[in-house]
Parts: structure tokens; C-alpha cells; sequence
């Protein structure tokens, strides 16, 4: 990685207050001593059921958090929100403000992807503006978030892992590019016309927004498009963005529509019975650790859908192949009839999707299984009397022979050795690391790489695993 992304990163971090350096601090947020948000969204004409509360968890940095401080029924509604409290990027309608038009333009120059960005600054205009309607929500916003683009350029480096260290940079290089054109485009803008009231904004305070949305905001249905379908959208929950996640969720989202209107109530109802002291929790995503960190700044420990991704790479491969005692492969020079195939599955051509996965919810990405086996195998006919998904498939047992499943496999787990070469230090390092006294965000960049080295030894072992029941089938059928 470049120092030049170092100074970046870092940049961000030294414009912010430190971050919490102590799991058991009470997170701290935007003011001391901030609105009960729970009073504020019933006065709003919400519903909060008597039994909810709102707790600091002191376990795994969660924070703050929602508990039952009673036993609820499953079914029960926990939290209503009329229509006019969550926080979407649309402007209210008949709102033709030059503020609100200079806030439309500038989140014109942000990248689809950076959604959270559009979304946050309209939440930096309401922290701004004076008597702002979700003030007493914004309060009760942290002040800080432990995300890597906020983490010292040394942690980001203490990821070890490429794919993320890409993200981290390339957001972390949108802020400090769009700090310049925002401060271009508001330079001579008068006060009454200025999105935020005449604030100073730069890269870290477009940091904060962009994290407070990447890690509370839900999407659901927006506004109604003249069909009658709704636009899916980005949108701030008040109180209901104070649930933790959980993979074993016991409560749920529901958007329903108002008895005698138009308008979309947002309800949060237990999709379980919920124990007294429980905490309420949602289900945010079945995400991989590199979103959850990137953009929640949390690492879940065997999170069954976190995955390496690597580059299908036909001199990796053949490296591969040949330290796995095959020989002469011919992932560099494939056969037409093995190239055919590869292009079916957009590994070759000039739109080709190069970027596989190890782990997650399948062991081996179908397209990179499917590419290993073909490309091991020198039987064509063998190969043109398969269709594709069975080639893809993990659960298609050996389809071009059981020889054939086992040089795919054996080449498996060395690319698996390989991709764990790539980080500088084995998990037996990281954890005696922990054991030290370490900051909040090297710990974090420390858990998190040994979830990804975890992810390849898991797929090593189940990988040898099949290699073993292969060779002992192979040997009966031998007998
Ligand atoms: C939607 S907010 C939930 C409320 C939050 N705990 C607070 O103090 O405001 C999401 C944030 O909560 C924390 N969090 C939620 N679920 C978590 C989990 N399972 N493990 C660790 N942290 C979690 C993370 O800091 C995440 O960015």
C-alpha cells in the first residue's frame, strides 16, 4: 500500500477527537446530555411499547442499545414511527430553498455507491440549522465512530487484507476530494442560500455523516413513484436505529400503511418472545466483515458469510497446481474448448468478472469451481457432456472423476496457502498481540484479519476434508 493513502487516512483521524479507547466508556455523543429520545417520539405521535428502554451494553463495544425490561409476547409492536420522522435525503415537498438546491447539487457529484454520503448531508444540514425538527435525534448521535477511515494510517495497515485496504483508500480519498468541492462550491455562497447555515464542513465532518448513515441508516420503501410502487431508499430511523445486530434476530421491520391515508408507518415488532433484560435486535444484513467494519466498525467472530476474494489468475493458478504435484497445468495457455467455458463463466473475454471468493455461504465461488475443474481436466468430450451448473456446482459430486475432483481440491488448498502468505503474520502472532495492551482500533484491525485467515483455514480444512473422503473412495472402488 501507498503512504500516500497513510497520509490520507491519517488525515481524517488527526482532524477528529481520538477515538474511545475503552469498550466500557459510555460512547459518547454529539452533546453531554442529550433529549430522552423515547418521550420525543411518542410526543411525534409515535408508539413505544412500555417495556422498552434504552441501555448502555457494556459487552463487545455494542454501546448503547434497546433491552425489554419485561418479558413481550412475540408479535408485539415494540416501536412505531409516523411518517414524519425517519430522515430521507428528499426534500420536503414545496421545499425549493436555494439552500435545499445547493444541497441537491453538491450530492450530485457523489457516486451511487456512496450512498450514505448523499443521505449524510442532509443530516449535516439538520445538525446545523437552528431548531432543526430531529435535533433532539441528532443529539443522540455518537460523537465518534470506530470505521477505518477514522483509524491511525498504522491500523489501516493492520488489516492486512488488499480488497479492504482498497475501499478504506478509495473512501477515504472521495472525502478529502469532495471537503474541496464543497468548500469550492459554497465559497461565495450567501448566508441565508448556504446549505449548513454558514458551518465550516471538511473531510471529517463529512466522515461523521457519512458513518452516522453507513451505520444506522435501514433501506425501505420511499416515496411513491406515479405506478404505485414506492422507490426503495435510504432512510435515519430515530430509536429504532439504537437495535444492535444480530444474525438470530427477535425483532423485525415491518412498513405499513396508515388506517386512513397514504402515508408509510414504520414499526418495529418482535418477531420472537423477547426474555426481560433481553436486548432488542435486527437483523442488519447477512454481510460479510468487510461491510460490517467498513461501514458499521464492528467485526462479527465466525460470521458465516465472510469470504477472501481473490483474482483468477492463470500464473497463480498454474503455481498453484504445480506446488499441489500436478503436472504441467495449462491455466496460462487453455484449450479452445476450456476457453469456451471460462467465457461462459465471465472469467475470460474482455468484460470478464476476474474477482472470486473463497468462503461465505459456499466454499469455493461455482464460477471458480467450475473454472478449476475444466481447466484440470483433458477429457473434452467428458466436460461437452456436462451442463454448466453441474460443472459449477459444489454439491455435483466429482463430475468429470473423481481424479479430476482431487487435482481441483489439492489445487484449492494451495491457493489457499498462498492467498495466507500474503498477510505478514499468522494468527497465532495476532492473538498473542491481543493479549498486549492495544488501542481500540488495532484490536479492531486485529480481529478482523483473524476472521479472514480463519476463513481460509476453514475452507482448507473442509477442502482436505474432501480430498481424504475422494482417495478413500477411490481406494474401495479399487478393492
Ligand atoms: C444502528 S447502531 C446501534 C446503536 C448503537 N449501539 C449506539 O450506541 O448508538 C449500529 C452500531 O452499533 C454497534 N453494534 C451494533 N451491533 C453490534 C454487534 N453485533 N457487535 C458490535 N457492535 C455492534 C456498532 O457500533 C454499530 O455501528
Amino acid at each position: 500500500m501507498s503512504c500516500k493513502m497513510m497520509v490520507m487516512a491519517s488525515s481524517l483521524t488527526h482532524a477528529r477527537r481520538p477515538l474511545t479507547t475503552s469498550a466500557c466508556v459510555y460512547p459518547s455523543r454529539l452533546v453531554a446530555q442529550p433529549p430522552d429520545l423515547i418521550k420525543w417520539v411518542r410526543r411525534e405521535g409515535g408508539f413505544v411499547h412500555n417495556s422498552v428502554k434504552i441501555a448502555f451494553l457494556e459487552a463487545n463495544g455494542l454501546g448503547l442499545g434497546l433491552v425489554a425490561s419485561e418479558d413481550i409476547p412475540k408479535g408485539s409492536e415494540l416501536i412505531t414511527l409516523p411518517q414524519h420522522i425517519p430522515l430521507r435525503f428528499e426534500a420536503k415537498d414545496g421545499d425549493d430553498s436555494s439552500s435545499s438546491n445547493n444541497l441537491i447539487h453538491l450530492a450530485r457529484h457523489i457516486p451511487e455507491e456512496l450512498w450514505s454520503m448523499k443521505l449524510g448531508l442532509k443530516l449535516l444540514q439538520e445538525r446545523a440549522r437552528k431548531g432543526s425538527f430531529w435535533w433532539p435525534y441528532i443529539s443522540n448521535l455518537p460523537e465518534t465512530f470506530n470505521v477505518p477511515i477514522f483509524f491511525p494510517g498504522e491500523d489501516i495497515m493492520n488489516l492486512q487484507y488488499a480488497p479492504l485496504l482498497h475501499q478504506v483508500n478509495k473512501r477515504c480519498r472521495f472525502l478529502l476530494e469532495f471537503d474541496k468541492l464543497v468548500k469550492n462550491e459554497l465559497e461565495n455562497v450567501k448566508l441565508d442560500d448556504h446549505p449548513f447555515g454558514g458551518q465550516h464542513v471538511d473531510a471529517s465532518s463529512l466522515g461523521w455523516a457519512m458513518s452516522s448513515v453507513s451505520s444506522r441508516a435501514f433501506r425501505l420503501y420511499g416515496t411513491k413513484r406515479p405506478d404505485g410502487t414506492h422507490v426503495d431508499a435510504p432512510m435515519l430511523l430515530p430509536l429504532i436505529d439504537m437495535c444492535n445486530h444480530s444474525f438470530v434476530p427477535n425483532a423485525e421491520i415491518v412498513q405499513e400503511k396508515e388506517a386512513n391515508n397514504e402515508n408509510m408507518l414504520v414499526k418495529v415488532v418482535a418477531g420472537t418472545q423477547i426474555k426481560q433484560d433481553d436486548p432488542l435486535e435486527l437483523n442488519y444484513g447477512c454481510l460479510n466483515n468487510d461491510l460490517f467494519l467498513l461501514d458499521y466498525g464492528f467485526v462479527i467472530p465466525s460470521n458465516p458469510y465472510d469470504c477472501i476474494e481473490l483474482k483468477y489468475d492463470s500464473a497463480l493458478l498454474d503455481a498453484a497446481s504445480m506446488a499441489a504435484g500436478i503436472s504441467s497445468p495449462n491455466f496460462s495457455s487453455p484449450l479452445p474448448w476450456q476457453q469456451r467455458v471460462l467465457s461462459l463463466l465471465n472469467l475470460d473475454g474482455p468484460n470478464a468478472d476476474l474477482k472470486v471468493r473463497i468462503g461465505g455461504s459456499e466454499l469455493v465461488e461455482d464460477r471458480l469451481l467450475g473454472a478449476l475443474r475444466v481447466l484440470l481436466s483433458n477429457d473434452k468430450d467428458a466436460v461437452e457432456n456436462q451442463d454448466l451448473n453441474t460443472l459449477k456446482s459444489i454439491s455435483s459430486e466429482a463430475p468429470l472423476g473423481p481424479s479430476n475432483e482431487a487435482a481441483v481440491f489439492r489445487t484449492m488448498i494451495a491457493l489457499c496457502v498462498i492467498a495466507l502468505q500474503h498477510f505478514p503474520t499468522k494468527i497465532m502472532e495476532d492473538e498473542s498481540l491481543l493479549k498486549q495492551e492495544v488501542s481500540m482500533t488495532t484490536e479492531l484491525a486485529i480481529r478482523y484479519r483473524i476472521q479472514k485467515k480463519s476463513v481460509v483455514i476453514d475452507a482448507m480444512r473442509d477442502l482436505t476434508k474432501r480430498v481424504k473422503l475422494l482417495s478413500s473412495d477411490e481406494s474401495i472402488t479399487a478393492q
